[in-house]
């Protein structure tokens, strides 16, 4: 018998207590209880238990807030989560763990001094999360600030009201409650919040509230990471398998409706093998969807009526030919995945982010040519796709830039829990997931210990100064170049010599492998000679 699910109606939380509930996560960190790397693993293992345990009303959260299937809603949202957890679980010691400095970064002169990196919590964070993956994209961020020893508030999106007030009862029921709350709310709940003084923002959302969040934060010095939307290009050559690239970039258009920020606005393809690719996307299509796209169960909702809107509007002014779906419905907030085959930069299409189950196609004579639109329509997305020769990829990879890429697939990079995942420059700054988490809410201090008994050597930093101690000291701790004026290698006698008795291996560790293959050569002829002698 299915479980009965009662969520609580959304309720934003009252502005006047904002203030206090930051407090209490600030006061919390002060208490430096979250350094406690059990403290830290106890936590991370109850959220593990309570996503775990909160399944039903969580599946039921997605389903109403965005008609997402219970496969999508476990795949990428609660089953990712409890892997994230599973992940800092097992490897928090080693990421906490403090790493010794020694050569290159120390100068043998200093090993004395027990240059370390201490890593420690940035302190109180705010994460602000977006609608598309109300979960995941709240509670993964969450994973590494409790593994880096953070105390955090969260502020989940209003637009899933279902959503947020099962993490509100999940965070707050089974976390330590001092340590991590969840603000609901819209604008004034988050305006509030970033009136207080937080130690990190994370945010992810549009690059347009990106930019307040950044600006607000910025007149505390508040450090952010954002991470933001993009107009993200595949490229298709005539060197791709067609059928593969239009299954697989239509499956990045039609999971969660689309509403996915790294997957692809616009496919710049070779002309010759567009009108190929186009009936590969039917056939995708129709294998997909048999009884087409409306009566499929598995394909989620557009999240409201004014992202509804905006995304018809894309459509109803293209001066493109729909090549692909373009049915929608009002009364359910259905739209069809669709695909829209362009001729300018200027289209509508073109212009914005879909966030959307709806691309466009822009035939192009050349690599060259896509390169160019790519880098005119948007310079740094968040993500990209090249479908083609091994070599026509590469050169996608070298010449066009973005936060992450998937070769000859949809957004496989952004597939997996435990690889770092950020954009670069204005599709989001800073990275997350996998270690990544960890670091980004980890302070990187640098500790020296200087003995007392090393007094006498470093005495020569004492005023008053006396220029032959300098003179001692430069010599003691000289390091020349081996490059000259013209910035060419100079083979002096160093290079040489390095060469030969490095046996030309690069490095200490290649010459050191060189000399024990000689070695163990030079035994086993010897050992050999000896048997036959016997
Ligand atoms: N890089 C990434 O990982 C992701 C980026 N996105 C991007 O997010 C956008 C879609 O998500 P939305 O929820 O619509 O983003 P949004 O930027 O409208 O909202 C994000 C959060 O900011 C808050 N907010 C909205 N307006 C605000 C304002 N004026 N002042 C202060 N706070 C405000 C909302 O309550 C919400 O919690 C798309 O642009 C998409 O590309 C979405 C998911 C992942
Ligand atoms: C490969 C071999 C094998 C294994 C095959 C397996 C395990 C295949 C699994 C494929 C799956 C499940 C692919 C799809 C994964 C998609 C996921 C998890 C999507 C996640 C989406 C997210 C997190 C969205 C985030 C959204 C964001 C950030 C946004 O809006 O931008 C065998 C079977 C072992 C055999 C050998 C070969």
């Amino acid at each position: 018998m299915a479980t009965k699910v009662t969520i609580t109606p959304f309720e934003a939380t009252a502005l006047n207590i904002i203030p206090a509930l930051a407090s209490n996560a600030r006061g919390t960190f002060r208490t430096h209880k979250t350094k406690n790397l059990e403290w830290r693993l106890v936590q991370l293992r109850k959220l593990y238990w309570a996503v775990e345990d909160f399944k039903p009303q969580l599946l039921h959260a997605l389903a109403q807030d965005l008609h997402k299937s219970d496969y999508e809603s476990l795949l990428s949202e609660l089953d990712w989560v409890q892997k994230d957890c599973l992940f800092m679980i097992d490897n928090l010691a080693a990421f906490a763990k403090d790493e010794k400095l020694g050569a290159p970064h120390v100068p043998i002169t200093f090993s004395m001094m027990n240059f370390r990196i201490r890593k420690e919590p940035l302190g109180t964070v705010l994460i602000i999360g977006p609608y598309n993956y109300p979960i995941q994209l709240v509670l993964a961020p969450l994973v590494g600030a409790i593994g880096a020893g953070c105390t955090a508030v969260i502020k989940p999106s209003e637009l899933t009201p279902a959503s947020a007030m099962v993490l509100k009862e999940l965070i707050e029921t089974r976390l330590d409650n001092n340590a991590y709350l969840v603000v609901n709310g819209a604008i004034p709940e988050t305006n509030a919040l970033m009136n207080e003084k937080w130690d990190k923002v994370f945010f992810t959302g549009s690059a347009g509230v990106g930019t307040i969040i950044a600006k607000k934060a910025a007149e505390t010095l508040t450090p952010v990471c954002l991470e933001l939307g993009g107009k993200n290009p595949a490229f298709i050559t005539k060197n791709a398998n067609l059928a593969l690239a239009a299954k697989r970039l239509l499956w990045g258009k039609t999971q969660n409706s689309g509403q996915v920020c790294m997957s692809q606005n616009y496919i710049l393809i070779d002309s010759a093998v567009v009108k190929t690719f186009i009936e590969f996307l039917k056939a995708a299509e129709k294998e997909m969807f048999p009884n087409g796209a409306k009566a499929s169960p598995d394909l989620a909702r557009i999240v409201n009526q004014r992202h509804f809107h905006r995304i018809k509007k894309m459509l109803d002014e293209t001066k493109g030919e729909i090549v692909m779906g373009g049915q929608m419905d009002e009364s359910e907030l259905f739209i069809e995945p669709t695909a829209v085959l362009v001729n300018s930069t200027d289209d509508s299409m073109m212009a914005e982010e879909s966030f959307g189950p709806i691309f466009c196609i822009y035939p192009v004579h050349s690599l060259d040519q896509a390169l160019n639109i790519a880098s005119s329509v948007h310079r740094t997305p968040l993500s990209l796709f090249s479908f083609g020769s091994k070599a026509e990829n590469n050169r996608v990879l070298n010449e066009m830039t973005s936060g992450g890429a998937t070769i000859n697939d949809s957004y496989f990079h952004g597939s997996v829990n435990s690889v770092p995942f950020g954009g670069v420059g204005d599709s989001g700054s800073g990275a997350y997931r996998g270690k990544a988490s960890f670091d980004c809410f980890t302070h990187l201090r640098t500790v020296a210990e200087t003995p007392g008994w090393a007094e006498r050597f470093l005495s020569v930093r004492y005023m008053p100064y006396n220029i032959k101690d300098l003179k001692f000291l430069q010599k003691i701790t000289a390091v020349k170049p081996n490059f000259d004026r013209r910035g060419a290698i100079v083979k002096g006698f160093g290079y040489w010599a390095a060469l030969v008795f490095g046996l030309g291996g690069k490095g200490a560790k290649g010459a050191l492998l060189r000399w024990l293959l000689v070695l163990a050569s030079g035994y086993a002829l010897l050992a050999a000679k000896e048997a036959r002698r016997a």
